[in-house]
């Protein structure tokens, strides 16, 4: 079982915001939508929600074709970026909500709220008002909320999206954990290739209203399909005609005798804490970042005007250039 998402298009006028993408979502896992700005990721978040309507194609979650159902019978919890609170109700009025309006029993109602603020460990703030909460805060309460009617699937549109940097991080930590708790089927929009890789399971590349690479964090880091994708998922310099990551580019100050290796000089020389990046120009005429630790590069007697030869690192990943960095 999963979520079945085949031939979806989607146009807003002339323009093309999904272009026929055909995705398996797996059951109880954490998956990622991961792109540029614009590519494409809450219109297809949107469109498995119901929220937006796909121009052709089919949308099955856990095997029910949920092409023409209306959002309130998929089944499914959102989380926004910028979520609408009901400002004044308490905290475990607006966890209960959603199962008031299903008229659930009054002690089943608050048995459940009870046992979801303690899973987003809010249990001390039942009785505050939204804005007596921390944005983490109201982001737990915001996803207590969505999993109160207990949903097939979560969907969440840059939940942290709005908070600082540190609070982002311990609620990317805690996602996870509670996905590790509740199992329940996640797929989370980020354009953020650090949160992805941290907190997915799964991640899917968009990019152009198209996939690019769908799989694990480690197989788009370490195999990824295109310049596109190695581009995004992390850094990479142009070393011969292929990319390559900055820290897989071998540095010696005497010819190696190696193959392919491109002699150059150093042209500028950066410590950043226990590292160092250095900015080589190749004989060839390209510009090449490495990455090293300070230690190596003081061993080797590295500095500006030194002349050097580079060598991608063994078992380094490498893929042709396509387009300009
Ligand atoms: N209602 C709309 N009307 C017209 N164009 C739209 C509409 N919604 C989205 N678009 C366009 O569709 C494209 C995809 O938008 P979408 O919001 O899905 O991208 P995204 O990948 O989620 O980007 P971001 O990370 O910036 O939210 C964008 O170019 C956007 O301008």
């Amino acid at each position: 079982m999963s979520i079945d998402i085949s031939h979806v298009t989607k146009k807003f006028g002339d323009f093309v915001a999904i272009d026929d993408v055909t995705l398996t979502i797996p059951t109880g896992q954490l998956t990622a939508l991961l792109g540029p700005s614009g590519g494409g990721k809450s219109t297809l978040l949107r469109i498995i929600a119901g929220l937006d309507k796909a121009d052709s194609g089919t949308i099955s979650i856990e095997g029910v074709d949920a092409t023409r159902l209306p959002p309130q019978k998929r089944n499914v919890g959102f989380v926004f970026q910028h979520y609408a609170v009901f400002k004044h109700m308490t905290v475990a009025k607006n966890v209960a909500f959603g199962l008031e309006i299903r008229k659930k029993p009054k002690a089943e109602v608050a048995e459940r709220v009870d046992e979801l603020l303690k899973l987003v460990h809010l249990s001390q703030f039942a009785h505050r008002l939204p804005a007596q909460l921390s944005g983490g805060q109201r982001q737990r309460m915001a996803l207590a909320r969505a999993l109160a009617v207990e949903p097939t699937v979560l969907l969440l549109d840059e939940p942290f999206g709005a908070l600082d940097a540190k609070v982002r991080k311990e609620l990317r930590d805690w996602l996870r954990r509670l996905h590790d708790e509740v199992h329940v089927t996640t797929v989370f929009v980020t354009h953020d290739q650090e949160e992805a890789l941290e907190v997915a399971d799964e991640i899917v590349v968009i990019n152009e209203g198209r996939v690019e690479q769908i799989g694990s964090p480690e197989e788009l880091y370490d195999e990824p399909a295109s310049d596109f994708v190695m581009g995004f998922l992390g850094e990479v310099t142009r070393l011969n005609g292929v990319n390559i990551r900055p820290h897989d580019i071998e540095i010696a100050t005497v010819p190696t005798g190696a193959a392919g290796a491109s002699a150059g000089y150093v042209t500028r020389l950066l410590r950043i804490g226990f590292e160092v990046r250095v900015t080589v120009l190749t004989e060839d005429g390209d510009e090449v970042t490495v990455v090293m630790t300070r230690t190596h590069a003081r061993a080797i007697g590295l500095d500006t005007d030194v002349k050097v030869w580079l060598t991608p690192a063994s078992g380094a990943t490498v893929v042709p250039a396509m387009r300009a960095l």
